[in-house]
């Protein structure tokens, strides 16, 4: 009974491999041989495509992929999905230059409409009038260069707290978990400057850190109703359907509770809601809606957009930056000292750090350029897609396609950084490239149409807390720790962090002794 049972299964399991193959062969010859020049693809499975060739970590797959199929253009299908990944400075350019236009809308995807109100955020709004004038608004209201001045004092208030936690980490005897304070301190300056105060507090701010950590969660899952239509039952059965759907909710109730908290403050005191008189994102959202004067209805659900846009797309990517800055330079002794060295002989003992000051902080900005070019906040560019059929660099990109630009492949690309492994600093003290000026190579704010508006704001707090980390205190390893026990995992949420926290020892210096 049981030796007929085998056989059946056998002939069974003989048959469907053999129809497997068949269909297998048939998929692949039939995508391939089409009349129209496709970039080099590896093979694909029937229904999941290449899903099965990506890891946890999708930018360490697309770049092995890449050096085996196509180091510049390769086209992948991500479920039924064609996907375009981009590991070259010269595709990127094609890309985010030549054809920025083709490329500048966002993919319209069941996961993106639940959590933006209905692509109203503009990091994920399509190409068009709504955002353009919605980006504009955001610079203007938050993110240009006279706004980013009047947070000064804020800015100097918060990171004056982080000072003394690390302090008061020193006085006990403790390594300061840099991870955790630069995380409080990029959502506190955030917070301050979008909704005018925190949430670290009581039942709001265990909530708004409840709902910060599930939209995480929800962004860096796999969604199968946006590549694998067939299997969309796969997310309700595992309930991320559901979260997703949740999350949007208590994101929503969040946020509706700070606009109504704002429009009280506004009405009773009819003066600046935050206390250092600065007038946050939130209070000029509501004036430009007040007065009605641009293309485009502001309602209340653009606002609460807008201000999800402002807090999710800065406070995480400014975080990393600041923690891995704060790793390389403690695995790299003698970067440490330069750097110290440079803040120091230009503070000179000042307690006070200008805008001045920072200008002259050359190594300094050198060292946050090559912490990105190394451990970049976003390393996949947040996709894109193309908006009609394109040729680049003579492959036929179909309408529809999505495109996924590996940041971490080109700035790490042996064939245009010198050691590209190497944190090393000084590359760019006699380079013209930096963040503004840079011909593809270092793509830590995306570049085009889409790319990121928060430059200043982001730099603004990052020059600052880190001159002023490495003025007020030597730095090394916790006791017992040596550069070769430093984890160097990551770990990716909003943003690209360390997997382990950065726990470091923050010795006080007087600043009198100058
Ligand atoms: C170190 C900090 C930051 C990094 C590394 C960073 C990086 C990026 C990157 C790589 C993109 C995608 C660009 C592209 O597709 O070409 C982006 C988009 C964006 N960023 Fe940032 N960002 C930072 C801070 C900020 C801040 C502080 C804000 C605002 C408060 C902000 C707002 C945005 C918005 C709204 C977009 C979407 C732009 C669009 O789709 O048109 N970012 N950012």
């Amino acid at each position: 009974m049981w030796s007929f049972i085998a056989q059946v299964s056998i002939y069974g399991l003989t048959l469907f491999l053999g129809a497997f193959l068949v269909f297998y062969k048939w998929y692949n010859s039939s995508s391939s041989s089409t009349t129209k020049k496709l970039p080099p693809s590896p093979p694909k499975l029937p229904v999941i495509g290449n899903l099965h060739q990506l890891g946890a970590s999708v930018h360490h797959s697309f770049l092995s992929l890449a050096r085996r199929y196509g180091d510049s253009l390769m086209l992948l299908h991500i479920g039924s999905v064609p996907s375009l990944v981009v590991s070259s400075t010269e595709a990127a350019r094609e890309i985010m230059k030549t054809h920025d236009i083709a490329f500048a809308s966002r993919p319209n995807t069941r996961m993106f409409r639940a959590i933006s109100y209905n692509l109203k955020e503009i990091t994920v709004a399509p190409y068009g009038e709504y955002w353009r004038q919605a980006k504009s608004i955001l610079t203007l209201q938050l993110l240009s260069n006279k706004k980013v001045q009047t947070y000064n004092g804020l800015r100097e208030k918060i990171i004056a707290e982080c000072v003394d936690k690390i302090t008061q980490c020193f006085l006990s005897n403790k390594p300061a978990d840099l991870s955790d304070l630069f995380s409080s301190l990029t959502n506190d300056v955030t917070c301050m400057a979008t909704f005018g105060r925190t949430y670290n507090e009581g039942e709001i701010g265990r909530k708004f850190k409840k709902v910060l950590q599930e939209f995480s969660e929800v962004l860096g899952s796999f969604y199968f109703e946006d590549s694998i239509p067939q299997l969309a039952v796969v997310d309700r059965l595992r309930g991320l359907s559901a979260k997703v759907d949740r999350v949007a909710v208590d994101f929503d109730e969040f946020l509706q509770g700070v606009v109504d908290e704002t429009i009280i403050k506004v009405r009773n005191n009819s003066e600046k809601i935050s206390e250092d008189g600065v007038e946050t994102f939130i209070e000029g959202l509501l004036k430009v809606q007040k007065e009605d004067i641009i293309g485009i209805t502001i309602d209340a659900d653009v606002i609460k957009a807008l201000l999800l846009d402002a807090y999710v797309a800065g406070t995480d990517t400014s975080s990393s930056v600041l923690e891995w800055a704060m790793t390389e330079l403690l695995l790299h002794p003698d970067n440490l000292k330069k750097v110290q060295d440079e803040v120091r002989s230009i503070l000179h003992g000042k307690e006070e750090i200008t805008d001045e000051d920072l200008d002259k902080m050359i190594y300094l900005k050198a060292v946050i350029m090559e912490t990105t070019r190394l451990h970049p906040p976003l390393p996949i560019l947040p996709p894109r897609v193309a908006r009609h059929d394109v040729n680049v660099m003579g492959y036929d990109i179909a309408e529809g396609t999505r495109v996924y630009v590996n940041v971490y492949a080109i700035m790490r690309d042996p064939k245009v950084w010198e050691k590209a492994e190497v944190f090393l600093p000084e590359r760019f003290l006699e380079s013209s490239i930096d963040f503004v000026r840079h011909n593809f190579e270092l793509l830590t704010f995306g570049a085009g149409r889409r790319g990121c508006p928060g430059r200043v704001f982001a730099m603004a707090i990052n020059e600052k807390v880190l001159a002023t980390v490495l003025s007020k205190f030597d730095w090394s390893l916790p006791q017992g720790v040596t550069p070769k026990d430093v984890d160097m995992n990551e770990t990716f949420g909003l943003a690209n962090h360390r997997k382990i926290p950065l726990l470091a020892l923050g010795k006080p210096v007087p600043m009198n002794g100058w």
